[in-house]
């Protein structure tokens, strides 16, 4: 389980769990948000080993393609991000909250580029530097641990920079695309792949109170963010914003479907979690965690079916060659 010990596993999960079961005001109040880098770590080493070993080493979504694997789809959604931003040999490209890597590999490869992926979970770091290695990319795979709301990088130290379901976990958007915006060169181009509520999206309907609540205390996010204040932010923190859409929409096909087909094999694992614990070679606990993940399953897959929610919010932003006046 991460970096936690064995002994320690229940507790930080009951941790994070009364963290993130209060209501998002108490969340996002000034002196908690500055606690929530920390629940997420706490969250990733809970949750890394499993999400590895029941989805693969890409921590997000993708629309499913017909006739073609999650993981083309899966490959397929993260070469867009590098297309998007120009990637290419030579360049240094910024990868913002880069889990273990799956992006970062499938973007190297793809593109030729020099990758340098932040997280803030110093497990990942390791998961992630020991599968570049295996994959033969870790010379142009750089991974470093740190918080991505003050980023150990100089100013205008990169050539581009992405983002895919991670900065979901900011309680203050602004301050990671504040942070992005400083490290870019002038002219060099950032994509982001946003989880936000969706135009269908009705504070007063209880049942899409409840599914959006679901997603956030499953999924470590102080508060997930309405569409149409994605771009306003970008703007605010001085990017130029050259396209935005939601990449869930039709034609594209459900990015759920794996989500919701799973479901027996949820139930496979969460026998073999449990005999695992009930052996003690899981630690206890770990059937709490895979438990809040099968609920978080169903709240996410509900979001999408009802169409209030998408976790490919896309946003393609500039550093402006001359700053704003
Ligand atoms: C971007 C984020 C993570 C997105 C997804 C990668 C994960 C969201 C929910 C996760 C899962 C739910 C059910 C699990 C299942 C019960 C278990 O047996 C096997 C792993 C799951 C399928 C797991 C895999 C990863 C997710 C799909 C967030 C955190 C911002
Ligand atoms: C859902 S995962 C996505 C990982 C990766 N982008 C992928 O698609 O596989 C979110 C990532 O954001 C990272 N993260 C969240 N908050 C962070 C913070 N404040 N600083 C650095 N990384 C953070 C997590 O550690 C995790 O690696």
């Amino acid at each position: 389980m991460g970096s936690i010990t064995r002994d320690k596993v229940q507790d930080k999960y009951k941790q994070y769990w009364s963290f993130f079961r209060r209501p998002k005001e108490d969340i996002v109040a000034a002196s908690d948000n500055d606690d929530v880098p920390a629940f997420v770590d706490t969250f990733y080493n809970l949750v890394t080993d499993i999400y590895e070993w029941g989805w693969g080493q890409s921590f997000h979504f993708s629309p499913s393609i017909p006739g073609r694997s999650h993981r083309d789809a899966t490959r397929l959604h993260e070469e867009r991000a590098a297309d998007l931003i120009a990637a290419r040999p030579g360049r240094r490209i910024l990868d913002v909250g880069c889990g273990v890597g799956g992006p970062m590999r499938a973007i190297a490869a793809h593109s030729g580029a020099h990758v340098v992926g932040i997280t803030i979970n110093e497990y990942q770091v390791a998961r992630a530097r020991a599968h570049n290695r295996k994959a033969g990319l870790h010379e142009r795979c750089e991974v470093v641990c740190g918080n991505f709301l003050e980023m150990p990088f100089d100013d205008a130290s990169f050539d581009g920079a992405y983002s895919i379901e991670a900065t979901c976990h900011a309680p203050r958007l602004e301050d990671v695309y504040r942070e992005v915006f400083r490290v870019l060169k002038p002219g060099a181009l950032y994509v982001s792949y946003e989880w936000v509520t969706t135009a269908l999206y009705r504070a007063d309907n209880p049942a899409h109170v409840e599914t959006i609540r679901g997603i956030e205390r499953g999924d470590a996010l102080p508060g997930l963010r309405a569409h149409h204040e994605i771009a306003e932010v970008a703007r605010q923190v001085g990017f130029e914003v050259v396209e935005e859409r939601d990449q869930a929409l039709p034609p594209a096909e459900p990015w759920w479907t794996r989500l919701k087909m799973g479901r027996i094999a949820y139930r496979r694992n969460h026998l073999v979690v449990s005999a695992l614990a009930a052996l003690r070679i899981a630690p206890k606990g770990v059937v709490d965690v895979h438990e809040m993940l099968c609920e978080t399953a169903r709240h996410l897959s509900d979001g999408g079916e009802t169409g209030i929610f998408t976790p490919m919010h896309i946003i393609l932003c500039r550093k402006p060659l001359v700053p704003a006046s």
